[in-house]
């Protein structure tokens, strides 16, 4: 499923011009599904409703609603937030609440006979703003939402919430509340953002008669990714297939003192279909890794003095490298000059996908610049700090803006990034974002990026583009994560319980 901007909501308005589809047609059936979905949620027979009106095309909506919602059988009042619409479409619409005697009062005017319609309402419908909305709000529309937020009623909020801007995660502090969103069309970037999520309540999405066909040549910008879109990214495994066609990661992963994180990443990896898994290593880590996955093959390295793996064995891990499909490097690597060294020389002598993950990310914060001269596609897996560490700004900087950080990021350094956390977000090196929908909190400890980062490797390792790779691993992971926690528990759960559940998460091919 796919999240449409403000400016292709407006390009789709336009071509529905041009094919003779009028913009008060489109109004009328968004206003008549909304007042439908609303009636559908709670039946609004007899009971009071009030619809915050603004002067746009999102009021222009709000008009319809609450004429629709007259002749349903509720008893409707509309509070408006500004002057009477001037755009010709939303005007048409106030008309014809005007027209079937819905009674109006305006906050300006009247705030004693604002409160007034407000006590004792059931359903409050907030139609101040849409897809228009960017910045703050303005004071009179900021009364009108704390009236809407302070009511003991249902709030459905028409397209979006008032407030909550269309494009990014921004919201005013005092934007509205809404226990359900109806959506006209298509999703929005800011229904599917944590952040503004949280804003919408439940979401119905309903059609306003444009044409599907209309949308099929859009450059999607965001991507919700589920069931639908991950396992169409799935690599197919063919009837007659080997070993050797589905792929060779090396894992590039543990030290002396992070012994686990490579078993972890190998458990992910050998889970998600490749036919080789080759961990290399000091050897106390492939002994753990062989006890536990006895499929792995091998490559020992010589051990430093930290027990990292020494610079002077890069040599063999080169014969490794020809052969590998992907290469996963970072998992509980530890820093020092040997695994800085290690990790420069793989970036530079790599013939395939590398995807780096933990202290692979952050030698790379060291000197991103490094990222200019590989020319294999690179995907980067930080959690929030990490990133953080990537950009040389703080945590909070990127919560609050982590869709442009991250995606101007990844569009500058030409890499795909999947920044780890709630409703973790992958931003290809080209166009597009894509959101996940799976997870929970359960994953919220040490080993949980190992076994993803395994995940990622193997489907890369298996021919599949970076960015599909990265969705899907994530979205695997966390559906994994979520079938497990349903049987274990988020506070008893671990990643290698997680692993187990990938059995259940991938489809049965
Ligand atoms: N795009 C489409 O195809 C359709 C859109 N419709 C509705 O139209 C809405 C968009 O309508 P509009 O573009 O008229 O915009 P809105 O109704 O969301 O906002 C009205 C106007 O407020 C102004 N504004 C924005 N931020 C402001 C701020 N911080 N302070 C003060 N004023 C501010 C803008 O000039 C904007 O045009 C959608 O959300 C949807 O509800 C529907 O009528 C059906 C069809
Ligand atoms: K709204």
């Amino acid at each position: 499923m796919y999240a449409l901007s403000s400016a292709q909501m407006r390009a789709l308005e336009d071509r529905c011009a041009e094919a003779g589809i009028r913009g008060f047609t489109l109004m009328e059936n968004a206003g008549r599904a909304a007042a439908l979905a609303i009636n559908g949620t709670i039946p609004v027979k007899g009971k009071k409703c009030v619809v915050f009106c603004g002067s746009g095309n999102n009021g222009g909506d709000g008009f319809i609603v609450a004429a629709e919602l007259k002749k349903l059988g509720a008893e409707v009042q509309v509070i408006l937030c500004f002057d009477l619409p001037k755009g010709r479409t939303a005007r048409e619409a106030y008309e014809k609440a005007y027209a079937a005697e819905v009674p109006m009062v305006d906050l300006a005017i009247s705030p004693y006979g604002c409160e007034l319609a407000m006590s004792g309402v059931d359903i409050v419908v907030d139609a101040i703003f849409g897809t228009g909305f960017h910045g703050e709000l303005p004071a009179r529309a900021k009364a009108a939402c704390k009236m809407i937020n302070s009511a003991i009623a249902a709030v459905f909020a028409l397209d979006l919430p008032s407030g909550v801007e269309t494009d990014s995660f921004r919201s005013d502090a005092d934007c509205v509340r809404a226990d359900f969103t109806v959506v006209f069309d298509s999703l929005k970037p800011s229904h599917i953002m944590p952040l503004t999520a949280k804003l919408c309540g439940n979401i119905c999405i309903v059609d306003i008669g444009i044409p599907s066909e209309f949308k099929e040549n859009l450059t999607y910008r965001y991507a919700l990714v589920n069931e639908a879109l991950a396992s169409s990214f799935l690599p197919v495994r063919a009837l007659d297939s080997n070993k050797h066609d589905h792929g060779y990661l090396l894992l590039i992963a543990g030290s002396r003192d992070y012994i686990g994180a490579a078993v972890m990443a190998s458990e992910g990896a050998k889970r998600s279909g490749v036919g080789y898994v080759c961990v290399a290593s000091v050897d106390e880590v492939c002994r753990m890794v062989a006890s536990k996955s006895p499929e792995c093959v091998f490559l020992r390295l010589d051990e430093n003095e930290n027990g990292r793996m020494d610079l002077l064995s890069f040599g063999r891990l080169q014969k490794a490298m020809e052969r590998a499909t992907a290469i996963c490097i970072g998992p509980g690597l530890g820093i020092d000059d040997d695994t800085r060294a290690l990790f420069a020389s793989v970036l530079e002598n790599a013939k395939c996908p590398v995807i780096i993950d933990a202290d692979g990310i952050n030698i790379l914060s060291e000197n991103i610049n490094v990222l200019d001269s590989v020319t294999v596609p690179v995907v980067l897996t930080p959690h929030i700090g990490e990133m953080a560490r990537l950009l040389a700004v703080d945590s909070q900087s990127i919560l609050n803006d982590r869709y442009e950080l991250v995606g101007n990021f990844a569009k500058r350094y030409g890499v795909t990034v999947v920044c780890k956390g709630y409703r973790t977000f992958t931003a290809p090196a080209a166009m597009g974002a894509y959101m996940n929908t799976t997870g929970n909190a359960g994953l919220a400890k040490a080993g949980s990026g190992d076994l993803l980062s395994g995940i990622i490797g193997a489907l890369l390792a298996q021919g599949l583009a970076p960015e599909k790779a990265a969705s899907a691993g994530v979205y695997y992971h966390g559906k994994a994560a979520d079938l497990c926690q349903a049987e274990l528990g988020q506070m008893y759960m671990q990643p290698m319980d997680v692993a187990h559940y990938l059995s259940k998460a991938y489809p049965k091919l």
